[in-house]
């Protein structure tokens, strides 16, 4: 029997794959795919050595099935999966919105589980948010972290914070992305070529983000130590407040929230 199920081989499912199998957790062998296309699966299994299908009756005999299709296909691909889950199937959720009442009600089962993982886990950098439902025993709840933890990091929330932990981490490198393209946009129109600008603007993200992680300093003192006095940072400081920046990227994650609850 398969230990991990994917229904739904998308981007996300592929992140997770790939972090798994970097980390050796579990043998290619273990883990099953499915999707909607003969396409993607042929493809998921030649990257990954993957045992893959078009049914995803097979993908749910798996104990752990992860249910990584759109939330809008949430209800359909349970309807369908639900005769073939087995009393003791950890069912984990990777969507917003749905939440643990709601997706034991369409599954029937009462191992269920929220994860709000982020792409980052393809290369073992994940910020996963877990919340493990009551009907998982302790050994469920660890084989669930076992697996997340193998990419990246994670954190256990209560199920109420899920929203703001999918704008914080599961959203947020789509706009961490969209700086760095901007940022790399700036170093090209001052002549550096763009594959360089690309990795001058990537590395000071994770520089940053390392700092804000491991100095223990406030980001606002982080951002002070940077602007030397009459300098050149603090004129960029001041555009970015003219321009809105801040508001900008809170509006942005509210905005995911307000969709999340409306899934
Ligand atoms: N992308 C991200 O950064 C993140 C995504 N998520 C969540 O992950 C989930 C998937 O999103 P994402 O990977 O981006 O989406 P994608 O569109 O990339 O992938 C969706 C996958 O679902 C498959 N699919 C569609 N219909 C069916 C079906 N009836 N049965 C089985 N498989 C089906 C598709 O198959 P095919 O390829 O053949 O069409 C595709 O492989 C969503 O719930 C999303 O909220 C969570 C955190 C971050
Ligand atoms: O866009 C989405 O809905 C998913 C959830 C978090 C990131 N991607």
């Amino acid at each position: 029997m398969h230990k991990i199920g994917f229904l739904g081989c998308g981007n996300m499912a592929r992140a997770i794959i790939g972090g798994i199998l970097a980390k050796g957790i579990v043998a290619p062998g273990e883990i099953i795919a499915s999707a909607r296309t003969q396409a993607t699966i042929d493809a998921a299994h030649e990257r990954f050595g993957i045992d893959v299908t078009l049914d995803n009756a097979e993908a749910c005999k798996a104990s752990v099935v992860f249910l990584a299709v759109k939330p809008q296909m949430y209800e359909s691909v349970i309807a369908e999966a639900a005769p073939h889950f087995s009393s003791e199937t950890v069912l984990v959720s990777i969507a917003p919105g749905k939440t643990l009442a709601w997706l034991s009600d369409a599954s029937g089962l009462a191992k269920v589980v929220r994860l709000m993982p982020n792409t980052p886990a393809a290369v073992g950098e994940g910020m996963t948010s877990v919340v493990i439902g009551k009907g998982c025993s302790a050994e469920d709840a660890d084989l669930v972290l076992e697996i997340v933890d193998s990419f990246g990091k994670s954190e256990r929330i209560p199920e109420h914070l899920m929203d703001a932990a999918s704008a914080a981490a599961g959203c947020s490198p789509a706009y961490v992305y969209m700086m760095i393209e901007a940022m790399a946009d700036a170093a090209v129109l001052e002549g550096m070529p763009r594959a360089q600008a690309y990795r001058f603007a990537a590395q000071a993200v994770v520089g940053a983000g390392k700092m804000v992680l491991e100095s223990g300093q406030h980001p606002g003192a982080l951002k002070d130590a940077v602007c030397s006095p009459g300098g050149t940072t603090i004129e960029g400081v001041r555009t970015l407040e003219a321009c809105g920046f801040r508001s900008s990227v809170t509006e942005a994650l509210i905005a995911t929230v307000d969709k999340a609850r409306s899934l």
